[in-house]
Protein backbone atom coordinates (compact mmCIF):
# COMPACT_ATOMS: atom_id res chain seq x y z
CA UNK A 1 0.00 0.00 0.00
CA UNK A 2 1.05 3.65 -0.67
CA UNK A 3 1.67 6.09 1.56
CA UNK A 4 -1.13 8.69 2.26
CA UNK A 5 1.14 11.49 3.13
CA UNK A 6 4.83 12.59 2.79
CA UNK A 7 6.78 14.51 5.52
CA UNK A 8 10.62 15.99 4.50
CA UNK A 9 12.42 17.11 7.28
CA UNK A 10 13.12 15.14 10.56
CA UNK A 11 14.32 17.93 12.95
CA UNK A 12 12.27 18.04 16.12
CA UNK A 13 8.72 19.74 14.16
CA UNK A 14 9.46 17.06 11.41
CA UNK A 15 9.20 14.09 13.45
CA UNK A 16 6.63 14.46 16.04
CA UNK A 17 4.20 15.81 13.05
CA UNK A 18 4.76 12.25 11.25
CA UNK A 19 4.41 10.26 14.11
CA UNK A 20 0.91 13.01 14.37
CA UNK A 21 -0.27 11.86 11.75
CA UNK A 22 0.44 7.89 11.95
CA UNK A 23 -1.20 7.80 14.53
CA UNK A 24 -4.15 8.98 13.50
CA UNK A 25 -4.16 5.78 11.39
CA UNK A 26 -2.54 6.84 8.27
CA UNK A 27 0.61 5.76 6.34
CA UNK A 28 3.32 8.08 6.35
CA UNK A 29 6.75 8.27 4.30
CA UNK A 30 9.59 10.35 5.73
CA UNK A 31 12.76 11.86 4.34
CA UNK A 32 15.59 13.33 5.44
CA UNK A 33 18.17 15.37 3.75
CA UNK A 34 20.77 13.41 6.46
CA UNK A 35 20.06 9.97 6.33
CA UNK A 36 21.18 9.20 9.86
CA UNK A 37 19.08 11.42 11.57
CA UNK A 38 15.98 9.22 9.27
CA UNK A 39 18.06 6.22 10.38
CA UNK A 40 17.59 7.80 14.53
CA UNK A 41 13.94 8.23 13.88
CA UNK A 42 12.93 5.37 12.76
CA UNK A 43 15.07 3.12 15.27
CA UNK A 44 14.22 5.19 18.36
CA UNK A 45 10.75 6.74 17.98
CA UNK A 46 8.83 4.47 15.43
CA UNK A 47 6.81 2.22 17.47
CA UNK A 48 4.18 0.88 15.06
CA UNK A 49 2.66 3.47 13.55
CA UNK A 50 2.89 2.95 9.70
CA UNK A 51 5.96 5.37 9.05
CA UNK A 52 7.80 4.42 5.68
CA UNK A 53 11.48 5.82 5.46
CA UNK A 54 13.11 6.49 2.75
CA UNK A 55 16.63 7.38 1.67
CA UNK A 56 16.84 9.36 -1.61
CA UNK A 57 14.09 11.27 -3.31
CA UNK A 58 12.37 9.12 -5.98
CA UNK A 59 11.90 6.18 -3.74
CA UNK A 60 10.10 8.32 -1.45
CA UNK A 61 8.24 10.53 -3.96
CA UNK A 62 7.54 6.62 -5.74
CA UNK A 63 6.11 5.43 -2.31
CA UNK A 64 3.10 8.24 -2.37
CA UNK A 65 -0.54 7.70 -3.33
CA UNK A 66 -1.36 10.21 -6.17
CA UNK A 67 -1.95 13.17 -5.93
CA UNK A 68 0.99 13.45 -3.77
CA UNK A 69 0.94 15.71 -0.75
CA UNK A 70 4.58 16.42 0.81
CA UNK A 71 4.65 17.94 3.83
CA UNK A 72 7.97 20.21 4.07
CA UNK A 73 9.00 20.52 7.71
CA UNK A 74 12.51 22.02 6.85
CA UNK A 75 14.66 25.13 8.20
CA UNK A 76 13.11 28.55 6.70
CA UNK A 77 14.55 30.07 3.89
CA UNK A 78 16.68 28.57 0.82
CA UNK A 79 16.44 25.44 2.38
CA UNK A 80 12.40 25.16 1.31
CA UNK A 81 13.73 26.59 -2.06
CA UNK A 82 16.27 23.54 -2.20
CA UNK A 83 14.06 21.16 -1.60
CA UNK A 84 11.36 22.37 -3.69
CA UNK A 85 14.20 21.80 -6.82
CA UNK A 86 15.22 18.58 -5.93
CA UNK A 87 11.29 17.41 -5.78
CA UNK A 88 10.27 18.73 -8.57
CA UNK A 89 11.93 16.29 -11.36
CA UNK A 90 9.49 13.65 -9.46
CA UNK A 91 6.57 15.02 -9.13
CA UNK A 92 3.40 15.40 -11.29
CA UNK A 93 0.36 17.87 -11.80
CA UNK A 94 -1.74 17.57 -9.60
CA UNK A 95 0.71 17.17 -6.46
CA UNK A 96 0.39 19.12 -3.44
CA UNK A 97 3.07 20.77 -1.88
CA UNK A 98 3.01 21.75 1.82
CA UNK A 99 5.42 24.03 3.62
CA UNK A 100 4.67 24.26 7.12
CA UNK A 101 7.65 25.87 8.28
CA UNK A 102 8.43 29.34 9.58
CA UNK A 103 8.44 31.06 5.92
CA UNK A 104 8.33 34.68 5.01
CA UNK A 105 5.08 35.25 3.47
CA UNK A 106 6.78 36.91 0.33
CA UNK A 107 8.53 34.03 -0.38
CA UNK A 108 5.43 31.65 -0.50
CA UNK A 109 3.92 34.17 -2.81
CA UNK A 110 6.82 33.49 -4.96
CA UNK A 111 6.62 30.20 -4.79
CA UNK A 112 3.14 29.67 -5.09
CA UNK A 113 3.32 31.87 -8.30
CA UNK A 114 6.31 29.23 -9.83
CA UNK A 115 4.75 26.25 -8.55
CA UNK A 116 1.11 27.20 -9.81
CA UNK A 117 3.01 27.20 -13.39
CA UNK A 118 3.80 23.74 -13.32
CA UNK A 119 0.47 22.71 -12.10
CA UNK A 120 1.57 21.91 -8.89
CA UNK A 121 -0.55 22.55 -5.85
CA UNK A 122 1.13 24.45 -2.73
CA UNK A 123 0.00 25.81 0.83
CA UNK A 124 2.26 27.94 3.08
CA UNK A 125 0.86 26.25 6.30
CA UNK A 126 1.70 28.07 9.30
CA UNK A 127 2.03 25.19 12.37
CA UNK A 128 2.49 26.04 15.79
CA UNK A 129 2.90 24.09 19.30
CA UNK A 130 6.67 23.36 19.51
CA UNK A 131 7.61 19.55 19.54
CA UNK A 132 5.04 18.81 22.45
CA UNK A 133 1.69 20.87 19.95
CA UNK A 134 3.49 18.96 16.70
CA UNK A 135 3.42 15.59 18.50
CA UNK A 136 -0.28 16.00 20.27
CA UNK A 137 -1.93 18.60 18.17
CA UNK A 138 -0.93 21.84 16.74
CA UNK A 139 -2.74 24.89 15.64
CA UNK A 140 -2.31 24.80 11.88
CA UNK A 141 -2.90 27.50 9.74
CA UNK A 142 -2.99 26.62 6.25
CA UNK A 143 -3.34 28.93 2.96
CA UNK A 144 -3.46 28.40 -0.59
CA UNK A 145 -6.39 27.55 -2.51
CA UNK A 146 -8.93 25.90 -1.55
CA UNK A 147 -8.36 23.06 -3.35
CA UNK A 148 -5.32 22.47 -2.35
CA UNK A 149 -6.44 23.08 0.60
CA UNK A 150 -9.36 19.91 0.33
CA UNK A 151 -6.88 17.58 -0.41
CA UNK A 152 -5.38 17.76 3.14
CA UNK A 153 -8.09 19.10 5.36
CA UNK A 154 -8.88 15.37 6.75
CA UNK A 155 -5.69 14.59 7.78
CA UNK A 156 -5.45 18.27 9.69
CA UNK A 157 -8.06 18.37 11.43
CA UNK A 158 -7.71 15.02 12.80
CA UNK A 159 -4.10 16.16 13.69
CA UNK A 160 -4.84 19.67 14.81
CA UNK A 161 -5.44 20.56 18.53
CA UNK A 162 -9.34 20.60 19.67
CA UNK A 163 -11.03 22.39 22.10
CA UNK A 164 -14.66 23.19 22.75
CA UNK A 165 -15.03 25.02 19.41
CA UNK A 166 -14.06 22.73 17.27
CA UNK A 167 -9.97 21.74 15.61
CA UNK A 168 -7.47 24.21 15.76
CA UNK A 169 -7.14 24.22 12.11
CA UNK A 170 -9.25 26.41 9.24
CA UNK A 171 -8.20 27.72 5.88
CA UNK A 172 -7.06 30.43 6.07
CA UNK A 173 -7.07 32.32 2.84
CA UNK A 174 -5.61 32.98 -0.11
CA UNK A 175 -1.77 33.22 -1.31
CA UNK A 176 0.27 33.24 1.97
CA UNK A 177 -2.11 33.87 3.85
CA UNK A 178 -1.02 31.29 6.27
CA UNK A 179 2.13 32.21 6.66
CA UNK A 180 1.38 35.62 7.09
CA UNK A 181 -0.76 34.65 10.10
CA UNK A 182 1.64 32.37 11.94
CA UNK A 183 3.98 34.98 11.68
CA UNK A 184 1.60 37.91 13.41
CA UNK A 185 1.15 35.10 15.96
CA UNK A 186 4.77 34.78 16.44
CA UNK A 187 5.02 38.94 16.47
CA UNK A 188 2.25 38.56 19.42
CA UNK A 189 4.36 35.28 21.11
CA UNK A 190 7.32 38.07 21.06
CA UNK A 191 5.08 40.64 22.79
CA UNK A 192 3.70 38.41 25.47
CA UNK A 193 6.64 36.70 26.33
CA UNK A 194 8.91 40.38 26.73
CA UNK A 195 5.71 41.64 28.72
CA UNK A 196 6.11 37.87 31.37
CA UNK A 197 9.88 38.81 31.45
CA UNK A 198 9.87 42.48 32.52
CA UNK A 199 7.25 41.28 35.29
CA UNK A 200 9.36 38.44 36.70
CA UNK A 201 11.96 41.14 36.54
CA UNK A 202 10.35 43.45 38.68
CA UNK A 203 9.20 40.58 41.10
CA UNK A 204 13.07 39.95 41.43
CA UNK A 205 14.36 43.29 41.54
CA UNK A 206 11.87 45.26 44.05
CA UNK A 207 10.35 42.79 45.35
CA UNK A 208 13.44 40.84 45.77
CA UNK A 209 11.23 37.54 45.05
CA UNK A 210 12.99 33.96 44.17
CA UNK A 211 11.78 31.96 41.76
CA UNK A 212 10.35 29.72 43.37
CA UNK A 213 8.47 32.48 44.93
CA UNK A 214 7.40 33.84 41.34
CA UNK A 215 6.51 30.71 39.91
CA UNK A 216 3.69 30.21 42.83
CA UNK A 217 2.38 33.97 42.00
CA UNK A 218 2.62 32.50 37.65
CA UNK A 219 0.83 29.31 39.05
CA UNK A 220 -1.63 31.45 40.60
CA UNK A 221 -2.26 33.29 37.50
CA UNK A 222 -2.64 31.04 35.14
CA UNK A 223 -5.62 29.71 36.95
CA UNK A 224 -6.95 33.01 36.32
CA UNK A 225 -7.85 35.37 33.73
CA UNK A 226 -3.92 35.11 32.57
CA UNK A 227 -4.90 31.59 32.57
CA UNK A 228 -2.39 30.87 29.20
CA UNK A 229 0.20 28.40 27.88
CA UNK A 230 2.75 31.05 28.01
CA UNK A 231 2.14 31.82 31.71
CA UNK A 232 2.10 28.10 32.38
CA UNK A 233 5.14 27.25 31.23
CA UNK A 234 6.65 30.43 32.78
CA UNK A 235 5.93 29.05 36.68
CA UNK A 236 7.07 25.44 34.87
CA UNK A 237 10.41 27.57 34.04
CA UNK A 238 10.83 29.01 37.90
CA UNK A 239 10.33 25.40 39.38
CA UNK A 240 13.37 23.69 37.49
CA UNK A 241 16.54 23.38 39.18
CA UNK A 242 20.08 23.36 37.56
CA UNK A 243 21.28 19.46 38.34
CA UNK A 244 24.76 20.79 37.91
CA UNK A 245 24.85 23.83 39.81
CA UNK A 246 21.76 23.14 42.47
CA UNK A 247 20.56 27.05 41.13
CA UNK A 248 17.24 27.75 39.98
CA UNK A 249 17.74 26.93 36.15
CA UNK A 250 16.51 30.62 35.11
CA UNK A 251 19.34 31.79 37.27
CA UNK A 252 22.27 29.86 35.18
CA UNK A 253 20.61 30.93 31.57
CA UNK A 254 22.78 34.15 29.88
CA UNK A 255 20.25 36.62 29.28
CA UNK A 256 20.85 37.04 25.45
CA UNK A 257 17.50 36.26 23.15
CA UNK A 258 17.48 34.80 20.47
CA UNK A 259 15.64 34.87 17.44
CA UNK A 260 14.87 33.43 14.15
CA UNK A 261 12.63 35.69 12.35
CA UNK A 262 9.23 36.13 12.27
CA UNK A 263 8.87 38.60 15.26
CA UNK A 264 11.48 41.04 13.00
CA UNK A 265 9.20 40.16 10.03
CA UNK A 266 6.09 41.31 11.89
CA UNK A 267 7.22 44.90 12.39
CA UNK A 268 8.31 45.08 8.86
CA UNK A 269 5.15 44.09 7.71
CA UNK A 270 3.25 46.22 9.74
CA UNK A 271 5.76 49.31 9.39
CA UNK A 272 4.72 48.31 5.56
CA UNK A 273 1.28 48.39 6.30
CA UNK A 274 1.31 51.50 8.37
CA UNK A 275 -0.08 49.31 11.25
CA UNK A 276 1.26 50.44 14.75
CA UNK A 277 2.42 47.59 16.61
CA UNK A 278 4.58 49.01 19.26
CA UNK A 279 4.52 46.32 22.00
CA UNK A 280 5.80 44.27 18.64
CA UNK A 281 8.31 46.67 17.73
CA UNK A 282 9.77 46.73 20.98
CA UNK A 283 9.80 43.00 21.92
CA UNK A 284 11.88 42.68 18.95
CA UNK A 285 14.26 45.82 20.05
CA UNK A 286 14.47 44.23 23.61
CA UNK A 287 15.63 40.85 21.86
CA UNK A 288 18.12 42.98 19.98
CA UNK A 289 19.81 44.66 22.71
CA UNK A 290 19.92 41.60 24.95
CA UNK A 291 22.46 40.87 23.09
CA UNK A 292 24.88 43.38 24.02
CA UNK A 293 25.84 42.15 27.08
CA UNK A 294 29.49 43.27 27.66
CA UNK A 295 28.54 46.56 26.91
CA UNK A 296 25.96 46.11 29.20
CA UNK A 297 28.03 44.21 32.10
CA UNK A 298 30.53 48.03 31.85
CA UNK A 299 27.78 50.57 31.37
CA UNK A 300 25.68 49.10 34.25
CA UNK A 301 29.09 50.58 36.28
CA UNK A 302 29.76 53.95 34.58
CA UNK A 303 26.16 54.45 34.89
CA UNK A 304 25.38 53.48 38.65
CA UNK A 305 22.81 54.95 40.68
CA UNK A 306 21.30 53.54 43.18
CA UNK A 307 18.03 52.38 42.13
CA UNK A 308 14.66 53.77 44.25
CA UNK A 309 13.14 50.68 44.99
CA UNK A 310 9.59 51.62 46.30
CA UNK A 311 7.93 47.98 46.64
CA UNK A 312 3.83 48.83 46.87
CA UNK A 313 1.91 46.33 48.90
CA UNK A 314 -0.56 45.72 46.20
CA UNK A 315 2.38 45.55 43.67
CA UNK A 316 1.44 41.66 42.06
CA UNK A 317 -2.11 42.73 42.11
CA UNK A 318 -0.94 45.52 39.80
CA UNK A 319 1.74 43.27 37.98
CA UNK A 320 -1.32 40.70 37.00
CA UNK A 321 -3.49 43.81 35.58
CA UNK A 322 -0.67 45.07 34.08
CA UNK A 323 0.27 41.67 32.45
CA UNK A 324 -3.09 41.20 31.44
CA UNK A 325 -3.23 44.71 29.45
CA UNK A 326 -0.02 44.24 27.68
CA UNK A 327 -1.85 40.65 26.48
CA UNK A 328 -4.62 42.37 25.35
CA UNK A 329 -3.37 45.01 23.34
CA UNK A 330 -0.30 42.37 21.53
CA UNK A 331 -3.57 40.59 20.44
CA UNK A 332 -5.53 43.50 19.34
CA UNK A 333 -2.49 44.82 17.57
CA UNK A 334 -1.89 41.80 15.52
CA UNK A 335 -5.14 41.35 14.42
CA UNK A 336 -5.43 44.46 13.48
CA UNK A 337 -2.52 44.33 11.61
CA UNK A 338 -3.29 41.03 9.83
CA UNK A 339 -7.33 42.44 8.87
CA UNK A 340 -5.11 45.21 6.95
CA UNK A 341 -3.08 42.62 5.93
CA UNK A 342 -6.14 40.80 4.69
CA UNK A 343 -7.42 43.82 2.22
CA UNK A 344 -3.90 45.03 1.32
CA UNK A 345 -3.31 40.81 -0.03
CA UNK A 346 -6.32 39.84 -0.87
CA UNK A 347 -6.39 37.47 2.03
CA UNK A 348 -9.87 36.63 2.61
CA UNK A 349 -9.25 36.33 6.58
CA UNK A 350 -12.00 35.76 8.73
CA UNK A 351 -10.31 36.80 12.06
CA UNK A 352 -12.86 35.00 14.59
CA UNK A 353 -12.34 31.84 13.05
CA UNK A 354 -8.32 32.48 13.59
CA UNK A 355 -8.79 33.33 17.11
CA UNK A 356 -10.83 30.26 17.39
CA UNK A 357 -7.69 27.96 16.10
CA UNK A 358 -5.47 29.98 17.87
CA UNK A 359 -7.23 28.50 21.26
CA UNK A 360 -5.75 25.44 21.54
CA UNK A 361 -2.36 23.99 20.24
CA UNK A 362 -0.76 27.07 19.65
CA UNK A 363 2.22 28.85 21.83
CA UNK A 364 -0.17 31.71 22.29
CA UNK A 365 -3.05 30.16 23.13
CA UNK A 366 -5.28 31.77 26.40
CA UNK A 367 -8.41 31.60 28.15
CA UNK A 368 -8.21 35.73 27.12
CA UNK A 369 -8.78 34.48 23.17
CA UNK A 370 -12.37 33.80 24.18
CA UNK A 371 -12.91 37.29 25.43
CA UNK A 372 -11.39 38.64 22.26
CA UNK A 373 -13.89 36.78 20.56
CA UNK A 374 -16.57 37.84 22.27
CA UNK A 375 -15.90 41.53 21.42
CA UNK A 376 -15.12 40.96 17.71
CA UNK A 377 -18.15 39.08 17.70
CA UNK A 378 -20.18 42.09 18.12
CA UNK A 379 -18.74 43.86 15.24
CA UNK A 380 -16.82 41.42 12.85
CA UNK A 381 -15.93 44.24 10.53
CA UNK A 382 -13.97 46.71 13.21
CA UNK A 383 -10.97 45.07 14.03
CA UNK A 384 -9.62 48.11 15.67
CA UNK A 385 -10.69 46.46 19.35
CA UNK A 386 -10.25 49.31 21.61
CA UNK A 387 -13.34 50.80 20.01
CA UNK A 388 -15.77 48.24 21.35
CA UNK A 389 -17.24 48.87 24.67
CA UNK A 390 -16.41 45.77 26.59
CA UNK A 391 -12.89 46.62 25.60
CA UNK A 392 -12.94 49.75 27.18
CA UNK A 393 -14.65 48.54 29.93
CA UNK A 394 -11.44 46.01 30.43
CA UNK A 395 -8.80 47.97 30.09
CA UNK A 396 -9.81 51.43 31.68
CA UNK A 397 -9.47 49.94 34.83
CA UNK A 398 -6.02 48.51 34.39
CA UNK A 399 -4.42 51.47 33.10
CA UNK A 400 -3.90 53.01 36.65
CA UNK A 401 -2.36 49.45 37.98
CA UNK A 402 -0.18 49.53 34.81
CA UNK A 403 1.08 52.98 35.41
CA UNK A 404 1.80 52.27 39.09
CA UNK A 405 4.08 49.15 37.85
CA UNK A 406 6.01 51.56 35.49
CA UNK A 407 6.44 54.06 37.68
CA UNK A 408 7.77 52.05 39.98
CA UNK A 409 10.22 50.44 37.46
CA UNK A 410 11.01 54.04 36.28
CA UNK A 411 12.13 54.64 39.60
CA UNK A 412 14.14 51.61 40.15
CA UNK A 413 15.49 52.00 36.76
CA UNK A 414 14.28 48.52 35.64
CA UNK A 415 13.39 48.92 31.67
CA UNK A 416 9.88 47.62 30.56
CA UNK A 417 9.81 48.17 27.06
CA UNK A 418 6.58 46.15 26.28
CA UNK A 419 4.81 47.34 29.55
CA UNK A 420 6.03 51.14 28.55
CA UNK A 421 5.32 50.61 24.78
CA UNK A 422 1.72 49.20 25.31
CA UNK A 423 0.15 52.10 27.80
CA UNK A 424 1.66 54.70 25.66
CA UNK A 425 0.08 53.09 22.95
CA UNK A 426 -2.96 52.83 24.77
CA UNK A 427 -2.43 56.72 25.35
CA UNK A 428 -1.66 57.58 21.53
CA UNK A 429 -4.74 55.87 20.46
CA UNK A 430 -7.07 57.49 22.95
CA UNK A 431 -5.07 60.99 22.58
CA UNK A 432 -7.78 63.28 20.70
CA UNK A 433 -4.72 66.09 19.96
CA UNK A 434 -0.93 64.14 19.51
CA UNK A 435 1.75 66.79 19.13
CA UNK A 436 1.91 65.07 15.46
CA UNK A 437 0.67 69.14 14.42
CA UNK A 438 4.42 69.99 15.76
CA UNK A 439 5.94 67.17 13.19
CA UNK A 440 3.96 68.67 10.76
CA UNK A 441 5.38 72.24 11.13
CA UNK A 442 8.59 71.10 11.38
CA UNK A 443 8.41 68.87 8.34
CA UNK A 444 6.78 72.10 6.30
CA UNK A 445 9.49 74.36 7.99
CA UNK A 446 12.52 72.08 6.50
CA UNK A 447 11.42 70.52 3.23
CA UNK A 448 8.30 72.62 2.49
CA UNK A 449 6.75 69.10 2.97
CA UNK A 450 3.23 70.17 3.32
CA UNK A 451 -0.02 70.44 6.18
CA UNK A 452 -3.23 70.53 6.67
CA UNK A 453 -5.62 72.87 9.00
CA UNK A 454 -7.67 71.84 11.80
CA UNK A 455 -9.85 74.74 10.22
CA UNK A 456 -10.61 74.40 6.88
CA UNK A 457 -9.74 71.39 3.99
CA UNK A 458 -6.65 71.53 1.59
CA UNK A 459 -3.03 71.16 1.89
CA UNK A 460 -0.93 74.03 2.69
CA UNK A 461 2.49 75.22 2.87
CA UNK A 462 3.52 78.79 4.29
CA UNK A 463 7.32 80.16 4.69
CA UNK A 464 8.53 79.86 7.59
CA UNK A 465 11.81 82.14 7.31
CA UNK A 466 13.13 84.19 4.43
CA UNK A 467 14.96 82.49 2.09
CA UNK A 468 18.45 84.45 1.46
N1 LIG B 1 11.03 24.23 16.57
C1 LIG B 1 9.85 24.78 16.77
O1 LIG B 1 9.34 24.90 17.90
C2 LIG B 1 9.04 25.26 15.61
C3 LIG B 1 9.58 25.35 14.35
N2 LIG B 1 8.81 25.76 13.30
C4 LIG B 1 9.36 25.84 11.95
O2 LIG B 1 9.30 24.53 11.38
C5 LIG B 1 10.44 24.32 10.53
C6 LIG B 1 11.24 23.14 11.05
O3 LIG B 1 11.68 23.45 12.35
P1 LIG B 1 12.59 22.47 13.23
O4 LIG B 1 11.96 21.13 13.25
O5 LIG B 1 12.85 23.18 14.50
O6 LIG B 1 13.90 22.30 12.35
P2 LIG B 1 15.03 23.35 11.91
O7 LIG B 1 14.45 24.66 11.59
O8 LIG B 1 16.14 23.27 12.88
O9 LIG B 1 15.51 22.67 10.52
C7 LIG B 1 16.17 21.43 10.50
C8 LIG B 1 15.65 20.59 9.37
O10 LIG B 1 15.84 21.26 8.12
C9 LIG B 1 16.62 20.41 7.26
N3 LIG B 1 17.43 21.22 6.36
C10 LIG B 1 18.21 22.27 6.68
N4 LIG B 1 18.80 22.76 5.58
C11 LIG B 1 18.40 21.98 4.54
C12 LIG B 1 18.65 21.98 3.16
N5 LIG B 1 19.43 22.91 2.61
N6 LIG B 1 18.05 21.04 2.40
C13 LIG B 1 17.24 20.12 2.96
N7 LIG B 1 16.95 20.07 4.27
C14 LIG B 1 17.52 20.99 5.04
C15 LIG B 1 17.46 19.61 8.21
O11 LIG B 1 17.98 18.49 7.56
P3 LIG B 1 19.37 17.84 8.02
O12 LIG B 1 19.02 16.90 9.12
O13 LIG B 1 19.87 17.18 6.81
O14 LIG B 1 20.26 18.95 8.50
C16 LIG B 1 16.43 19.28 9.27
O15 LIG B 1 15.54 18.28 8.86
C17 LIG B 1 11.22 25.65 10.54
O16 LIG B 1 10.77 26.44 9.50
C18 LIG B 1 10.82 26.27 11.86
O17 LIG B 1 10.95 27.68 11.85
C19 LIG B 1 7.49 26.08 13.45
C20 LIG B 1 6.91 25.99 14.67
C21 LIG B 1 7.63 25.62 15.85
O1 LIG C 1 7.29 29.31 15.57
C1 LIG C 1 7.66 29.04 16.68
C2 LIG C 1 6.75 29.12 17.83
O2 LIG C 1 5.50 29.63 17.47
C3 LIG C 1 9.10 28.66 16.85
O3 LIG C 1 9.40 28.09 18.09
C4 LIG C 1 9.99 29.82 16.57
O4 LIG C 1 11.32 29.38 16.45
C5 LIG C 1 9.91 30.89 17.65
O5 LIG C 1 10.49 32.07 17.20
P1 LIG C 1 11.97 32.53 17.68
O6 LIG C 1 12.89 31.34 17.46
O7 LIG C 1 12.28 33.69 16.80
O8 LIG C 1 11.85 32.87 19.15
Amino acid sequence: MKAQIGVVGLAVMGQNLALNIARKGYIVAVYNRTSERTKNFVEQRVKGEKIVAAYDLKSFVESLERPRKIILMVKAGSPVDEMIDELLPYLQEGDLLIDAGNSHYEDTNRRLERLSKMGILFLGTGVSGGEYGALHGPSIMPGGTKEAYKLVEEIFLKIAAKTEDGPCCTYVGDYSAGHFVKMVHNGIEYAIMQAIAEVYDIMRKVLGLQPKEIGEIFKKWNEGELSSFLVEITYKIMEKIDEETGKPMVDVILDKAEQKGTGKWTVEAALDLGVPTPSLNLAVVARVLSHFKQQRMELSKLYWQKPIVKADKNLIEYLEKALSLAMFLAYSQGLWLISEASKAFNYGVNLLEILRIWKGGCIIRAKMIDFLREILKENPSNVNLLESQKTVEYLKPRIEPTLKVCQIAREAQIPTPVLNSSLDYLFSMKEANLPANLIQAQRDFFGAHTFERIDKPGIYHIEWQPLE
